[in-house]
């Protein structure tokens, strides 16, 4: 059966008075290519933040391989503190520590729900990328002025116990040996090793694009997350990219989490699919499944058609 290797419950994030995601419950399985699709504002980059610790939710959970890296646990509720502080007054001098303690301890039942929460748990962006999973953002976000090769190299630090300031002065020259060995290696999986002294931004679009693929491959994910990788792309180079992801997920044994416009590769590409729209998931299903959702169709889909 398979296995999830990131799942979301009831995550919600609100700034301010928006909503940008709502009660967001998704999962993707170990080896599957998933899409997150929807209108412009829909929330779904704002998933993406979440799941890769830019953004604290204001509520819910996210788990890697089975386990919690991201929980927010609402702040109490008006009626909860009043129904708090009534049991407080109650307890006779009692403070709020003991009440909460008795309430655990099944002594009283007030206060309970507020014990139960479980703590909260963040995880800082690097530490996320440590765990497995990488990402990728919707303006290309090279370092321009340096080389494909040192592009690579650099994100491979990222993975290294020395890290980059041990890299500058070379302070572990076997371990820089050998990322630098496995930076060539993967710009060969790639089929960018004939660009590698090239400076990045000096690249075709369409190359650029694969580079940055390559860049979060270095971090050695299991998880890629794509955030709109065909962005700006020809239909030539949208089939490129296409091709391109297939097989990058076939030679590092990947699981693809992708948001993405362009249908054609949506659909072709995907396992399974989950549309958002003003935060709220409206369908989940196969490209099959959704392609004949009407509910998709009227918000999403026969919009882009007729853009
Ligand atoms: N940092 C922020 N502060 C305030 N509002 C934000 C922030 N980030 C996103 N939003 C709002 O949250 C909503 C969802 O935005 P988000 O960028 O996640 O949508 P999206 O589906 O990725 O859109 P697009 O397809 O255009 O990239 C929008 O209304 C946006 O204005």
């Amino acid at each position: 059966m398979s296995k999830n290797i990131l799942k979301t419950e009831h995550v919600v994030m609100k700034f301010g008075g928006v909503t940008a995601v709502n009660d967001l419950s998704i999962e993707v399985n170990e080896g599957e290519i998933v899409a997150l699709i929807g209108p412009n504002g829909a929330g779904k980059t704002t998933a993406f933040n979440v799941i890769t610790g830019v953004y604290v939710p204001t509520s819910g959970t996210v788990y890697y391989e089975g386990k919690p890296y991201v929980r927010s646990t609402p702040k109490p509720t008006r009626e909860e503190r009043a129904a708090l502080k009534a049991a407080i007054d109650r307890g006779n001098g009692q403070d709020e520590k003991m009440i909460l303690e008795a309430a655990s301890q099944g002594q009283s039942g007030e206060g309970r729900e507020l014990k139960e929460r479980q703590p909260n748990l963040h995880m800082t962006p690097d530490r996320i990328t440590k765990l497995g999973i990488a990402r990728t953002f919707q303006n290309i976000r090279l370092f321009k002025d340096l080389t494909v090769f040192e592009n690579v190299l650099i994100a491979k630090h990222c993975r290294s116990r020395a890290g980059v300031l041990s890299a500058m002065v070379r302070a572990n020259l076997k371990e820089e040996r050998e990322m630098r060995r496995s930076a060539e290696e993967l710009l060969e999986i790639v089929g960018l090793s004939g660009v590698k002294d090239e400076i990045a931004s000096s690249l075709p679009y369409g190359q650029q694009r694969h580079l940055e693929i390559a860049r979060a491959l270095a971090t050695e994910p299991k998880l890629l997350l794509l955030d709109e990788p065909a962005a700006g792309m020809n239909p030539q180079e949208t089939d490129e990219l296409t091709e391109f992801i297939r097989s990058v997920k076939d030679s590092f044994g990947l699981t693809v989490f992708m948001i993405e416009h362009h249908m054609d590769l949506v659909m072709e590409i995907s396992d399974r699919i989950y549309v958002l729209d003003f935060g709220e998931t409206i369908a989940k299903g196969t490209p099959e499944e959704i392609q004949n959702n009407q509910r998709v169709i009227d918000a999403y889909l026969g919009v882009q058609e007729n853009a």
